[in-house]
């Protein structure tokens, strides 16, 4: 089910006496013009996706299905700053009813292959990590070299037993990509030996899978920026998806499997910034944000500071 832009998700304080300058997000995020028929080349689009099905699917702690409107209400009170983006537009949510989590992907993906044929840069608000797989779909239909860069303490490699769920995504697009006769290109960067069986290792070791620990990211900058740029060099485009377990609990305590030993802000947006250097990205998302469990929006704070670090690096 869709459920249209709501403008009572932006809003905030405003700063009449600075003018043009005291300008935040809920001033300038626009409801999607969906009857647009031109390109709209350098813009950002949210898409909601309100799901926790393949969480719950997953034996996880569901909430996540109400983290986009949260992550909004974050959003909208960040300051306007200098960008190269033209616009900040919103769609609304595809919502997960019941637990129909097939037709709420194919909802998801008919809307961003449409936002991605007007050009626009889609950046999709998990929901639970259920959202990679659709975001991954969408984009495979114009780009067959996508090189897939999660950031997650997870690898999200497991087999669909018996169903897709939040722990599946990555493993199924390496299915599309066999039986598509394509590249399965994927990283996963944070990844924690404590939040992955021996099972998952092996299978992303069979898959091909670069990967680097969250062990390695705390000892040597360098451990992940020069894979990263080996990485990219080799596709076409980027889909990159932010899991916020990757963060140490302290941080993100509001997440579905939070993590301990993870990483810091300052630290993942060293990696996004690298990697949205390369100029490759087409999508992005933030996935597992659950604010059942958040304490003073602390995670949801730290998920619009990375959204506002993925559009200002684009
Ligand atoms: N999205 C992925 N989630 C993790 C959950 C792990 C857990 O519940 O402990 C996974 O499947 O590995
Ligand atoms: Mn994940
Ligand atoms: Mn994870």
């Amino acid at each position: 089910m869709i459920k249209p832009f709501d403008k009572s998700h932006w809003h905030g304080r405003v700063d009449v006496e600075d003018g043009m300058l005291g300008k935040r997000w809920h001033q300038l995020v626009k409801e999607f013009p969906k009857e647009h028929q031109a390109y709209l080349e350098k813009s950002v689009v949210f898409l909601g996706f309100a799901s926790d099905e393949g969480v719950r699917r997953n034996k996880g702690r569901v909430g996540a299905a109400k983290a986009p409107d949260a992550i909004r209400k974050m959003l909208s009170i960040l300051p306007q700053q200098d960008s190269d983006v033209n616009a900040l537009y919103d769609y609304g949510n595809v919502v997960c009813v019941g637990n129909n989590l097939e037709e709420a992907r194919d909802e998801q993906v008919q809307i961003l292959k449409n936002l991605i044929a007007k050009k626009t840069y889609p950046l999709v608000l998990g929901g639970g990590h259920e959202v990679a797989y659709g975001n991954f779909l969408a984009l495979s239909d114009k780009y067959k070299k996508i090189g897939i860069i999660n950031i997650d303490a997870h690898f999200d490699l497991r087999l669909p037993h018996p169903d897709t769920n939040s722990g599946t995504g990555f493993y199924e697009m390496s299915q599309f990509c066999e039986k598509n006769n394509r590249e399965f290109n994927y990283m996963c960067l944070g990844v924690q030996k404590t939040a992955n069986t021996k099972a998952i290792f092996e299978r992303a070791e069979k898959l091909g899978a670069h990967y680097v620990l969250a062990d390695q990211i705390h000892e040597d900058r360098r451990a992940w920026s020069i894979a990263i740029d080996a990485f990219v060099e080799k596709v076409d485009a980027i889909y990159l998806s932010l899991d916020m377990d990757v963060f140490d609990a302290a941080y993100a305590p509001g997440v579905s499997a939070p993590a301990a030993n993870g990483l810091n802000a300052f630290q993942v947006k060293g990696i996004l910034k690298h990697i949205l250097g390369s100029n490759k990205v087409r999508l992005m998302d933030v996935a597992e944000y659950n604010p059942e469990y958040d304490i003073d929006n602390r995670t949801a704070r730290l998920a619009a500071h990375m959204v506002s670090e993925m559009v200002h690096n684009l």
